[in-house]
């Protein structure tokens, strides 16, 4: 997969050379190009925002500088090879804003399967509408929110996306059995996890997890994943199918 990030703050991506994703790049298995938006703006101070219509305060990032950029990353994507529409796909434009859909597991999963992926960084008030509609054309264009919370910008939200797409691209995660049992990806919450010593100021491992008996000890996760789901995200039910609930036999 190849992914492109564009930001005024290339450095804060630095966080993308480090462990399994800055191991896959180095292996080939992501392709990540990280890009200064300021080097699409060309006036002598390098603008990137101004004033928003309409009045309000804080500053909305102008259009063409965001147009320059994507138009360059597309016309070099690997997709680009399908301008003559054969197979009709267009590389994903990812935008983390709080307007956007909620970033789920699902949602990952979903881009995981992207052949490239280009991700666009807003500051101050955010990216003018216009760079949406216009990018259209070449993108497919998905507005997607972390959470509902403020951030100064979309490069802390990239990096969790990035890295939650990334790892789900074949032979990021080394043994792809601990992509099964995490949190979301059965859509409960994982079950508790344990390791040596057995006994450790007076908290002792739950005596099932020592017994060896491998079929108790599945359905034990199982009743702890639906009972930590219940307990503290009982939204996460709502969406669940009775079987994943219910203790397969
Ligand atoms: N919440 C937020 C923000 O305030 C700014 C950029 C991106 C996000 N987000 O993706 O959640």
């Amino acid at each position: 997969m190849r992914i492109d990030v564009v930001t005024i703050f290339p450095e804060y991506l630095g966080a993308l050379d480090v462990s399994l994703i800055g191991k896959a790049r180095r292996e080939g298995l992501l392709e990540i190009r990280v890009h200064d938006l300021r080097e699409h703006a060309f006036d002598r101070h390098r603008t990137v925002d101004d004033t928003p219509y309409g009045g309000g305060a804080g500053m909305v990032m102008k259009p063409e500088p965001w147009a320059l950029a994507l138009e360059q990353i597309a016309a070099d994507s690997p997709l680009a090879l399908d301008a003559e529409g054969e197979t009709g796909r267009r590389p994903v434009l990812l935008v983390p804003t709080p307007s956007g859909q909620l970033f789920r597991q699902q949602v990952a999963q979903e881009l995981s399967a992207a052949d490239h992926l280009v991700v666009a960084c807003g500051r101050y008030e955010g990216i003018d509408e216009r760079v949406f509609h216009w990018a259209q054309e070449q993108y497919e264009v998905r507005l997607v929110s972390l959470g509902d919370y403020v951030l100064n910008g979309g490069e802390v939200a990239a990096l969790a996306m990035v890295e939650a797409i990334g790892r789900l691209v074949p032979g990021v995660v080394g043994n792809p059995e601990s992509l099964v049992e995490e949190s979301h990806s059965d859509g409960l919450l994982e079950y508790p996890v344990y390791t040596k010593p057995s006994s450790w100021r007076g908290h002792d491992v739950p005596e099932i997890l020592l017994s060896g008996d491998h079929g108790k000890i599945a359905a034990w996760r199982h009743e702890q994943q639906v009972e930590r789901t219940q307990r503290r995200r009982p939204d996460l039910l709502e969406r669940l199918d009775v079987s994943t609930v219910a203790q397969e036999d």
